[in-house]
């Protein structure tokens, strides 16, 4: 909708009326295009602006359209509509102009924003383009170059930027309407001529071909298969080339092409998921809506690692008074200076005061008395960890929550240790914790849906994407993992390589193949875990039993390199071989291709050439399994927990939507098919078995994702 005032005499008001974020639904549309009609007709009125409700100028197209049928009147026509009007219309932006938001904005002859307003055109991580003029306008107002950097990443940008860039005429800390109206009254019955964008001609770097080269290199090589980045060049590239009626044309059809793509369809379904995780909800009960988080002024972190210094850093920039305990002396000193070093290259980026005053450090466990919420995050040994659990919960003031950073030991028996079990819940930062967006909130059988809601609140205070998950080993995504890194042991065993492996990977749009990403975060860690759950053998066995464990294939390469110190980057040596220890240029090592050879020689195993697909579908397809699995048992409430998950915290490619959503794309029953041909083959290896739920779901007819929760049965819980 939008409302139409006059105000001052002359100048008319259009006021986008959509809540929250005031999209261009059609009933908006259709409000712009007779509220338009409505101030060019009437003589009194001698220019326009144009607003939205509630301090948000707009939000866009509304993206919930987007896959129905779309009626009401086209934006195009609009824009040019108010272009082309012989009275001046003003935008006054205030909040956002984003998408068809700023390229409605780019229609009128001036802009003016508050200096607090935040514009953009973001169609690019939702699978789009700027279509609805903007390709062929923004470069003709701010150069090509610009426009192209705008486009092709979505940022962002503030007003003071948008005026330095040439967005917007002016920027105001006053009422925007008031600034806006007086404005409109100031150029009321002045030429429009060079305030009509799209009559203007595209200004011209010396070197265009370049710009559109270096261009088009940076995209595809940041894009990783992703469509939407390479049709924004092109579509820009029109804008120099053409005159703006074809630089429209070329505009519609490289829109029209992704519009329809697959890739659109995830980013879209990932937005929403990212907003409906938000909306946690558990087996027993609990849910966003009906749980009230409690407030957290001070908080401590236990143990000062890598960790421990990143979720200090995070709580600190989020102006939290944090408690960071570190018993060993020498760990303390070097964590000071560490989390300094972090808070002041944070504070320089954002051009704020670093946070040093909210840290306090301390090399005694007494100094957490007074806070209102424990952030342990020392080495991961559950003797270690329960023993300060037992410690917490008798030095901390009545009420405090004590959260863990565990990536996957057993919330219920750190709860154990406690007097409230019910003030216990898992925070499973990634690492770097105050970079990873992801947060893993993990609530354990007795975790009240206070501290559940309280773990969640302080997530998003420090910017997180939280995600409330039940505790099982590994919780969500560390249990995905699993079934994926032991595909590609086995494959490494029947004859693959790392590279190969991770070509498929990467080309599938993964940001890094799964044994480079395991070099990078150490091959120890996983070791670690394996050793502690006693599936590492004490020593190198030999026959049928040192690929068995509990009557299952197992690979114990992993474990082989781990003897040999080969722990990945750090070390210099992993599935590949680095330059010095902690290089970071991967380089396929034939040592490694040796000591395959040996391995499979030793077990009497027989190479045999494995193609690209057999990689993917089984990576895949025994993580998705795995996923299914997760519903099932209720350690998910549904597909978009997992998919943001694997998006944020594990590389997955955005553009597939992640694995959940993947998998519908794929079509349930041919991953059911594909996963019965490899289990068949494969009968030893229980994560190829397909799901009951998959099959359930392939029985109901493979519903689209957004039904599955219908199908999933929840089981009870106490919470
Ligand atoms: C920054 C935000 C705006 C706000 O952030 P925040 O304050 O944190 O709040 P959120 O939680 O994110 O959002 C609040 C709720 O609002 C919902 N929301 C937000 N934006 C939109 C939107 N644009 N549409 C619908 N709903 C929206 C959000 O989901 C929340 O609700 P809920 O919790 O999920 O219930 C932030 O929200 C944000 O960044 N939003 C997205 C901004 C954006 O990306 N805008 C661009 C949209 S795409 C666009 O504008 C495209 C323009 C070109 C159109 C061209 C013509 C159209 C179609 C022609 C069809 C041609 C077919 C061709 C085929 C053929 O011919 O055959």
């Amino acid at each position: 909708m939008a409302l139409y005032t006059r105000v001052s005499g002359s100048v008319g008001v259009i006021t986008l009326q959509n809540p929250p974020v005031n999209a261009l639904s059609a009933a908006v549309r259709q409000g712009i295009v007779d509220m338009m009609d409505r101030a060019l007709s009437e003589p009194e009125v001698k220019s326009v602006v144009i607003c939205g409700q509630n301090g948000k100028f707009c939000g866009g197209a509304d993206i919930k359209e987007f896959g129905t049928n779309m009626s009401g009147p086209a934006l195009i026509p609009l824009i040019d509509r108010i272009e082309s009007a012989a009275k001046p219309v003003v935008a006054a932006i205030e909040g956002i102009a984003l998408g068809g938001g700023l390229e409605l904005a780019l229609g009128c002859h001036y802009r003016i924003a508050h200096s607090k307003a935040k514009l953009g055109l973001p169609e690019v991580s939702l699978g789009l383009l700027p279509g609805a003029g903007g390709t062929q306008r923004l470069p003709r107002l701010i150069s090509i170059p610009a426009a192209l950097e705008l486009i092709t990443t979505g940022r962002h940008v503030t007003a003071a930027e948008a005026l330095q860039l040439g967005i917007v005429d002016k920027v105001t800390d006053r009422n925007t309407l008031d600034e806006a109206v007086k404005f409109a009254l100031s150029v009321a019955g002045k030429s429009l001529d060079l305030h009509r964008i799209s009559t203007n001609p595209c200004p011209h770097p010396p070197d265009v071909d370049a710009v559109f080269e270096t261009a088009m290199q940076r995209v595809r090589q940041r894009a990783r298969g992703a469509l939407a980045p390479v049709a924004c060049v092109q579509a820009v590239r029109a804008a120099a080339t053409l005159p703006y009626a074809h630089g429209m044309e070329r505009e519609r059809e490289l829109f029209k092409g992704l519009f329809t793509s697959g890739q659109a369809r995830a980013l879209q379904y990932y937005f929403f998921a990212q907003r409906a995780v938000g909306r946690w909800s558990t087996p027993g009960g609990a849910r966003w809506d009906t749980s009230k988080p409690r407030p957290v002024r001070r908080a401590a972190v236990i143990g000062l690692g890598t960790m421990g210094r990143g979720i200090t850093v995070a709580l600190a920039q989020a102006g939290l008074s944090v408690v960071a305990v570190e018993t060993n002396e020498k760990q303390l000193t070097e964590a000071k200076q560490g989390v300094s070093d972090m808070l002041e290259r944070g504070a320089r980026r954002r051009g704020v005061p670093p946070a040093l005053d909210k840290v306090i450090y301390s090399h005694k466990i007494q100094a957490v008395a007074d806070v209102d919420l424990v952030i342990e995050a020392v080495f991961e040994d559950m003797e270690l960890k329960k023993a300060i659990f037992q410690q917490l919960s008798a030095l901390c003031k009545p009420g405090t929550f004590l959260c863990t950073n565990t990536s996957g030991l057993d919330i219920d028996e750190l709860a154990a240790q406690t007097q409230n079990p019910e003030l216990v819940v898992g925070m499973h930062f990634f690492a770097p914790a105050h970079v990873m967006k992801l947060l893993e909130v993990v609530y354990g059988q007795k975790s009240s849906p206070q501290a559940v809601a309280t773990a969640m609140q302080i997530g998003s205070k420090i910017g997180k994407v939280s995600v409330a998950v039940g505790n099982c080993r590994g919780f969500v995504g560390n249990r995905i993992l699993k079934p994926y890194l032991e595909q590609a042991f086995f494959l490494l065993e029947e004859g693959a390589t790392p590279e190969l492996v991770d070509k498929v990977l990467e080309e599938f749009g993964f940001a890094m193949g799964v044994f480079r990403m395991s070099d990078l975060s150490g091959l120890d860690v996983g070791w670690r875990v394996r050793k502690a759950i006693g599936l590492v053998a004490p020593e190198a066995l030999t026959g049928p039993y040192a690929r068995v464990r509990e009557g299952h294939r197992y690979s114990p390469l992993g474990d082989l390199l781990c003897e040999q110190v080969r722990f990945g980057q750090k070390t210099g040596r992993g599935w590949y071989q680095y330059d010095k220890p902690g290089g970071r240029v991967a380089k396929p090592d034939p040592w490694l291709h040796r000591f395959l050879e040996e391995y499979r020689a030793q077990h009497g195993l027989v190479a045999r050439r494995i193609d690209h697909q057999e990689v993917l579908d089984r990576c895949l397809y025994a993580l998705i399994n795995e996923g299914f699995r997760i519903l099932e048992d209720g350690i998910a409430a549904g597909p978009e927990d997992i998919d943001v998950i694997y998006v944020l915290g594990y590389g997955w490619p955005q553009h597939r939507g992640g694995p959940m959503f993947y998998a519908g794309m794929v079509g349930l029953n041919k991953v059911l098919e594909r996963l019965e041909h490899y289990h068949q083959v494969h009968p030893d290896v229980p994560n190829l078995q397909p799901c009951s739920l998959l099959r359930k779901l392939v029985a109901s007819g493979s519903p689209p994702i957004n039904k599955w929760r219908e199908v999933i049965k929840k089981p009870h819980s106490q919470l």
